[in-house]
């Protein structure tokens, strides 16, 4: 039986900029050797490639909150000569209230420069053995959902809709790990965005720390006046028999659980930008979006811009800190949902569940969310994956969700098989 809506998700990813724009041939790019990747900022989808290292100016570190006030003086301090590129590029953490990390890059490079393999390499992953701790573990982590769904949907208007509850995965091994190797392995899966950001850290002597993931959601891209968003929620695994694997998608666009935690995102979304457009267009039901390894629903929203050439209002950079975060990664309504994460949740989320983007000085720019994704410092990597809460989660479909959500980065980090490390893994079925 043929499948209904799929779509080879981001295959053309919407409104991107074409390759050219970004790696202009007037840009300096840095020579043909590989450059040191201490500092290295990277976005590479099917439809976009943007590779940078350094910070020639840093333009803004207060919190989102304080970015929506103020995008237009962000984007109108990047230096419109410096011959790199007029662009900002950073990102915005999961919370609100945290410290945002945007500035104007250094130096541009093809990703294939970015990426060229060094001609003393760091050894393959496999022969180290690796340490892991999940943090919670599975049995804590399904505590956490019940205790979530004790509070979800008690049928008044303001009562808490949906929270998604996130869980990480800590990794030491005695090596470090090899970012080129890692962002290549990443850049396998063409269904997804693939991401590295440096992450401000405390310390000046300790090996640099970036944000690295494969995501598969946008948040939002401009290009002129036009938008375009790609939200997902309500999510499965891939099975590797493909008859299982349609029965499962099947029962994805069916699932009144998984529609109703998508439509809560969407509907989130088209609040925050119908006021903002000319016109907007969100279709009444999601697509089936797929990685290498999940099914998600999808809905793509497009719409015009009534003034993009307001950049306090309708810059990418402005939509992105008003969006950012969705209901996909904290829930509705935010605040409550907010304020439940902080009460559950036995780490800071940090970068991962925030945005990742660029915005150049015409208010054009992509933003993607922050997951699939590891914090990589020298020998440590620590990985994030979380789930929707609804009322009627269960515990143990949220728990192998988050551990199939894991699969791709562990398989990229040549760990392949940690997905059903007893404390983290997937139980025999849903
Ligand atoms: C929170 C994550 O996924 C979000 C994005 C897509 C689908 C989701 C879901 O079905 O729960 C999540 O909302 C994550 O990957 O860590």
């Amino acid at each position: 039986m043929s499948l209904p809506n799929i779509e080879p998700h981001m295959r053309a990813t919407p409104g991107a900029l074409p390759r050219t724009t970004l790696q202009r041939e007037d840009a300096p790019l840095a020579a043909r050797r590989s450059p040191d990747l201490s500092n290295c900022f990277m976005l590479h989808g099917a439809a976009q490639s943007l590779a940078a290292t350094g910070v020639h100016k840093p333009l803004f570190q207060d919190s989102t909150h304080a970015l929506t006030g103020c995008c237009d003086t962000v984007l109108g301090a990047l230096d419109p000569d410096w011959a790199a590129a007029p662009l900002l590029v950073g990102a915005m953490p999961f919370d609100r209230d945290a410290p945002c990390w945007l500035y104007q890059p250094q130096t541009m490079h093809t990703i294939d420069s970015l990426l060229a393999p060094k001609a003393a390499g760091c050894a393959p992953a496999g022969g180290d053995s690796a340490q892991v701790q999940a943090v919670p573990d599975r049995r804590s982590y399904q505590d956490m959902v019940r205790q979530a769904t004790a509070r979800l949907g008690n049928g008044t208007a303001e009562a808490l809709r949906k929270v998604v509850l996130a869980r990480s995965l800590e990794i030491s091994r005695t090596t470090p790990f090899d970012l080129r190797r890692l962002l290549r392995h990443l850049m396998n899966d063409a269904s997804i965005t693939t991401y590295c950001l440096p992450l401000p850290g405390p310390a000046r002597h300790a090996a640099a720390s970036h944000l690295v993931g494969a995501t598969p959601e946008l948040l939002i891209t401009r290009r002129g006046k036009n938008i375009k968003s790609l939200p997902l929620a309500g999510s499965l695994p891939k099975q590797a028999n493909p008859m299982l694997d349609q029965a499962a998608t099947r029962r994805l666009l069916q699932s009144a659980k998984d529609l109703q935690e998508h439509r809560v995102v969407v509907e989130f979304i088209a609040d925050l930008l119908n006021p903002l457009c000319a016109n907007l267009a969100v279709p009444a039901h999601p697509s089936l979006c797929s990685t290498a390894s999940m099914w998600h629903l999808g809905t793509h929203i497009n719409g015009t811009l009534k003034h993009p050439d307001d950049l306090a209002t309708s810059s990418s950079l402005a939509l992105a800190a008003r969006l950012q975060p969705t209901p996909a990664l904290c829930g509705a309504p935010r605040d409550a949902a907010l304020t439940l994460i902080r009460q559950l949740e036995p780490f800071e989320r940090g970068f991962y569940g925030g945005t990742a983007g660029w915005s150049d000085n015409t208010g054009d720019g992509s933003w993607y969310v922050a997951i699939r994704c590891a914090e990589i410092q020298g020998p440590r990597a620590r990985l994030f994956a979380g789930a929707g809460i609804m009322h009627d989660s269960s515990p143990a479909a949220e728990a192998d969700e988050t551990a199939a959500k894991f699969s791709a980065m562990l398989r990229a980090l040549e760990l392949e098989g940690l997905e059903l490390f007893p404390t983290l893994g997937n139980t025999a079925s849903r």
